[in-house]
């Protein structure tokens, strides 16, 4: 049904030995939507993002990817339906050059085969040339292009990072998971890269989950905000309902909200 969610997570959970790191996790995410997903440390956020992405199987709960469930499949047949993902710890092919990074992802989606790539047939090369085209389109709008020549692990860090970006839409997601895309980002970068966030989500149609630390940012940008805390759902609402959130002020942004807004 073209109104159903994008996404539906019902009664997500998993448990490590004795410990429920993520239990009844309900979230929706509707085609187009930026969603911010926020909590303390251990909260169990990138444990989400592990769920979602067949990292981990749940214990309990079923994941909706368009409708179907996804939980159970493999990170690679998730990235296939259409979920892209980074990483807290930036995972880059640190050996490949920056335009090699992004072709590897887009590899799985070029028409031409693994056949015709070792037989090194014409579709073989007018595919190179089509890959090359579109790696450097996400380049381009990443403005990583002067970079495309050098190894991955020379970039500074906030490059790196957003390198890591444009891998991920290079698989041609419609649903971006970001874990903490400005961590370790000065503030200027952090701003040039919500505005750089915000242009892809409207050029490429994408609906949006976001891990960040920074309060101002998530209330900034986020039409909807789900708070985790001790694995489990604390509160879920606009950037304004969760700023008054009594429960939310507590268990996590304490003072330093209540402060802003007195
Ligand atoms: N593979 C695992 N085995 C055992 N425990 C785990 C595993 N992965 C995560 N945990 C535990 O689950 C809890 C949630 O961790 P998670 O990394 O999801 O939190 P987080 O909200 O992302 O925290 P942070 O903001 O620090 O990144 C933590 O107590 C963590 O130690």
């Amino acid at each position: 049904m073209v109104n159903d969610p994008l996404l539906q997570v019902k009664g997500v959970g998993i448990q490590f030995g004795g410990l429920k790191a993520v239990s009844n996790f309900n979230l929706k995410i509707n085609q187009g939507e930026l969603i911010g997903l926020i909590g303390p440390n251990g909260a169990g956020k990138t444990t989400s993002f592990n769920l979602l992405t067949g990292v981990y199987a749940p214990t309990e709960g079923e994941i909706l990817f368009d409708g179907k469930r996804i939980n159970g499949l493999p990170p690679f047949k998730v990235t296939q339906r259409g979920i892209s993902r980074t990483f807290q710890n930036i995972r880059l092919f640190n050996e490949l050059s920056v335009i090699d990074n992004v072709k590897v992802a887009y590899h799985s989606l070029a028409k031409h085969s693994v056949l015709s790539s070792i037989l090194r047939l014409p579709s073989h090369f007018s595919g190179e040339k089509e890959m090359e085209k579109k790696a450097m389109e996400f380049l381009k709008i990443f403005e990583l292009d002067k970079y495309k020549d050098e190894d991955a692990k020379n970039l500074p860090y906030g490059k790196q990072r957003r390198l890591e970006i444009a891998r991920a839409l290079a698989a041609a997601p419609r649903l971006l998971l970001l874990d903490e895309p400005a961590a370790g980002m000065n503030p200027q970068e952090t701003k040039d890269l919500m505005e750089l966030i915000a242009f892809v989500r409207k050029e490429f149609n994408l609906s949006i989950l976001l891990i960040e630390h920074d309060m101002n940012l998530v209330m900034g940008i986020c039409e909807r905000i789900y708070v985790l805390d001790h694995g489990v759902l604390l509160a879920e609402g606009t950037p304004e309902e969760i700023r008054n959130n009594p429960k939310v002020i507590e268990a996590y942004l304490g003072e330093e909200v209540h402060d802003e807004h007195a």
